[in-house]
């Protein structure tokens, strides 16, 4: 044999040694992973404990069938694992095969102590798993004044709220608000805050003639019996003004005021309730900007009801007979749905060429006239992603405001999955698989995967679909 022969033979010998090693440290290894994932499943702690102590990379190790420790331990519940694994670090937020969590897991199987425990205390894990009713937390949707529609057309009372000195005045400019900054130390996660002016500071500002006022309600008080609380609860108003917004700016006096003027990031700082007040106020303010002649003969209208009619000012008018849709506010519907791949684990996104890099978010688009709420999502899927869409459920809504929007939030069903995209509206379309969104909810994003806002019904219906049991 020659000497390179002998080499070859020799390094030939080693190969396969080498593989053998592997081959018997990588079967080790799973036998490791099996083992302490059939402790888990039993429910044995000592041996849970006793496995991550000589091997700490085993904790979010799945076995075989691509569950891990976590995930049999939620499926069979059995709580002290749990929480030993949870002590360890154990990643809540991985899935197995079909796209569930220990959670999900947990949840499915009953064990509502187990689901408690995953679900956690820290925020982050509360918003992403418990979260079953997105209505509950949708931002520009809560209420909390009383519209009392029916003192609308009762002038005296209504002159008699605006000379009140326990009244509140919100001021607009060009639709933007007059705010201020909060301290973060207020704890409600909310930066800016409306500036409120009393009766006495706006007397002036109403009598222009540029000046529309809005009333927005009365607060709404909690009963009580104490005998200070008998009076009338504060009514709210919010006026547009057309004068110089620097002036406007002193009407304040020394507090540091600023107009929250772009609309899509400005009106997203609110505290849940200002956001609501905000978005009734703003879309009404918005209606009067742009109505100020009649839509039947183009004769200037004027505002009655307390900002919520405009009337023609032209006697022969024929939108002065009858009840006419252009005398009052409009709301334009939308829908915004989040389409489900038929395999149920991936699900389509989208991204408009305005969106920042790496930017996807849910579908959405105008309903049509005579259009149903289901041929609307279908329709707009279709023409948007190519894609054909079978059944179609209403999950919650959002008023959005800019200008004056209702989002109707749809989980959707697809029956087709090849994509082509409209250019013309959405630069690019994709299936995006549970995990990756998992991560981008929960993990702060990636290049690869950012949603909108949480302040967003985008954001709360992907939330709502990860929150959602997945089919075992
Ligand atoms: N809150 C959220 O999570 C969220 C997410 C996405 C979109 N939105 C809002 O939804 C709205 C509609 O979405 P879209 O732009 O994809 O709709 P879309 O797909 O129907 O396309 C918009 C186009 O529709 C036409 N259109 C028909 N009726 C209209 C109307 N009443 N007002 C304005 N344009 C009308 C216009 O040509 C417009 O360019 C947007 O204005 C956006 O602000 C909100
Ligand atoms: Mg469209
Ligand atoms: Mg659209
Ligand atoms: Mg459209
Ligand atoms: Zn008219």
């Amino acid at each position: 044999m020659s000497v390179i022969q002998c080499e070859n033979a020799s390094r030939q010998r080693t190969n396969v040694n080498d593989r053998v090693v592997k081959s018997v440290r990588m079967n080790m290894t799973e036998e490791m992973v099996e083992r302490f994932v059939d402790a888990a499943s039993r429910g044995d702690v000592a041996a849970v404990s006793s496995l991550i102590s000589r091997c700490p990379s085993l904790l979010d190790r799945p076995g075989a069938n691509g569950w891990n420790a976590l995930m049999l331990a939620a499926r069979n519940g059995h709580y002290t694992v749990t929480e030993t694994l949870l002590s360890h670090g154990a990643d809540r937020l991985v899935v197995n095969r079909s796209s569930q969590t220990a959670y999900d897991i947990a949840k499915f199987w009953g064990h509502t102590h187990i689901g408690n425990l995953l679900v956690g205390t820290d925020n982050q894990s509360q918003h992403i798993l418990a979260t079953t009713d997105p209505s509950q937390e949708i931002y520009f949707s809560a209420e909390p004044l009383d519209r009392l529609s029916e003192r609308r057309s009762d002038a005296t009372w209504q002159q008699d709220k605006q000379n009140q000195p326990d009244s509140v005045f919100l001021l607009f400019s060009e639709l933007s608000p007059l705010v201020h900054s909060l301290e973060p130390s207020t704890g409600s996660g909310a930066q800016t805050s409306l500036s409120r002016f009393s009766s006495s500071l706006v007397k002036e500002l109403l009598l222009k003639p540029g000046s529309v006022l809005v009333f927005l309600g009365v607060e709404r008080r909690r009963p009580s019996s104490s005998p200070e609380t008998s009076s009338e609860p504060p009514a709210w108003f919010a006026i547009n003004s057309t004068e110089d917004p620097e002036v406007l700016l002193k009407l304040g006096g020394e507090k540091d005021l600023f107009w929250a003027r772009r609309p899509n990031r400005d009106l997203l700082n609110f505290s849940q309730d200002e956001a609501g007040i905000l978005a009734q106020a703003r879309a009404v303010l918005a209606w009067h900007s742009r109505y100020a002649f009649c839509p039947t003969c183009g004769s200037s209208s004027r505002s009655e009801e307390a900002g919520y009619k405009r009337t023609c000012t032209n006697a022969s008018c024929s939108s002065l007979q009858g009840v006419h849709n252009t005398s009052y506010p409009r709301v334009d519907p939308v829908v915004i749905m989040l389409v489900l791949h038929p395999d149920g684990e991936q699900c389509l996104l989208g991204r408009k060429k305005v969106f920042p890099t790496g930017m996807f978010s849910c579908l959405a688009g105008f309903i049509e006239p005579g259009e149903s709420v289901e041929s609307a999502v279908r329709r707009e899927v279709e023409e948007e992603s190519g894609v054909k869409v079978g059944s179609v459920r209403y999950v919650a809504c959002q008023p959005w405001p800019v200008p004056s929007s209702l989002m109707i939030g749809c989980l959707a069903v697809a029956l087709s999955t090849d994509i082509k995209v409209d250019e013309n509206e959405i630069e690019e379309a994709r299936w995006f698989p549970r995990q990756k969104v998992i991560d981008a909810l929960f993990r702060g994003g990636s290049p690869v995967l950012l949603l909108s806002p949480q302040q967003t019904i985008a954001h709360q219906l992907v939330k709502h679909w990860i929150g959602c049991n997945s089919n075992l």
